[in-house]
C-alpha cells in the first residue's frame, strides 16, 4: 500500500467525535469529547442550531469547557454566546488575532484541554488574518477552519484574505502533517464530510499548483458574497 493511503488513525475508546451540519449556510461544528472526565468542546457552532447543539450536550451528559471558532465567519453569526448564557461554565474561545471579543484567545502553539484530550492550535491566516487549524495529535486530526476545504480552500477577496499567504499556511500548517491526518473542513457545499492530507496534496485543484498558479485562480473565482455577511462580521463579540 502506498504512503498516500496508510490507514487513517482510530480514535481512542474515550474520544467522543459528532460531526454536525448547518442546511444554511453548509456549516460544520464538531463536538469532542473526553468519555471519562465528560468535558466537551464545540468547534465553530452555529447560531441557529444551538439548541440542538445544547440537546445533544445534555442528553449524553457533557460539561462544556469551550464554545470555540476557528475564524470569525463571514457567512453566519457564531453560537458561542448563547452556548454561554444556557451552559454555566464555557467559555468562548477564538484566536487573538481574529480582533474578536472572547473569554480565551489562542495562538500559535497553545494547547486547548478536555479532559486528557489536547488541541494544538496552528495560525493558518490567508482567509482571514485570524484563521487557525485545531489540531489533535492523538487522534490524527486536524480541524481547518475556511483555510482548507475538501478540494478546495476558503476564498480570499475580502475580510483581508491575502492568496499568497493562504498558499503558505495551508502548506507549512496543514499538508506538512501525516499522509494519514483526516482534516475536518469548516464547510462542504457539495455533501462531503472529510478529507485527509495525502488526498489533498494529491488532489486538491488550488492547492496543487504553484504559489503563483493559486494567487491567479484565487484572484479569478468571482464568488457572490455569502448572504449574512453584513451582521455576522459586524456581531465581534462572544
Ligand atoms: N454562497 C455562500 C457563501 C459561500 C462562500 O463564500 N463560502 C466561503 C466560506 S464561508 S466565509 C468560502 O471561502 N468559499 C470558498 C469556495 O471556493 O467556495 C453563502 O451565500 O453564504
Ligand atoms: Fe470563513
Amino acid at each position: 500500500m502506498s504512503k498516500m493511503y496508510r490507514e487513517e488513525v482510530p480514535f481512542t475508546k474515550d474520544f467522543l467525535f459528532r460531526q454536525m451540519f448547518d442546511l444554511d449556510s453548509s456549516t460544520y461544528t464538531y463536538l469532542l469529547a473526553d468519555t471519562s472526565t465528560r468535558d466537551c468542546v464545540i468547534i465553530d457552532p452555529v447560531l441557529e442550531n444551538v439548541k440542538r447543539d445544547i440537546q445533544i450536550i445534555n442528553d449524553i451528559s457533557l460539561n462544556l469547557k469551550y464554545a470555540m471558532n476557528t475564524h470569525m465567519h463571514a457567512d453566519h453569526i457564531t453560537g458561542s454566546g448563547l452556548l454561554k448564557k444556557n451552559l454555566p461554565g464555557c467559555k468562548s474561545l477564538i484566536s487573538k488575532s481574529s480582533g474578536a471579543k472572547a473569554d480565551v484567545y489562542v495562538e500559535a502553539g497553545d494547547m486547548i484541554e478536555f479532559g486528557r484530550h489536547r488541541l494544538e492550535v496552528r495560525s493558518t491566516p490567508g482567509h482571514t488574518n485570524g484563521c487557525v487549524t485545531y489540531v489533535c495529535q492523538e487522534q490524527g486530526i486536524a480541524f481547518t477552519g475556511d483555510a482548507l476545504l475538501i478540494r478546495g480552500c476558503g476564498r480570499t477577496d475580502f475580510q483581508e484574505g491575502d492568496a499568497a499567504t493562504l498558499y503558505d499556511s495551508v502548506h507549512t500548517q496543514i499538508l506538512s502533517l501525516p499522509d494519514n491526518f483526516k482534516l475536518y473542513p469548516a464547510h462542504d457545499y457539495k455533501g462531503l464530510t472529510v478529507t485527509t492530507v495525502g488526498e489533498e496534496k494529491k488532489y486538491n485543484p488550488r492547492l496543487t499548483r504553484s504559489k503563483e498558479e493559486f494567487i491567479h485562480i484565487m484572484d479569478n473565482l468571482n464568488l457572490s458574497y455569502p448572504k449574512k455577511i453584513g451582521k455576522s462580521i459586524l456581531c465581534l463579540s462572544f
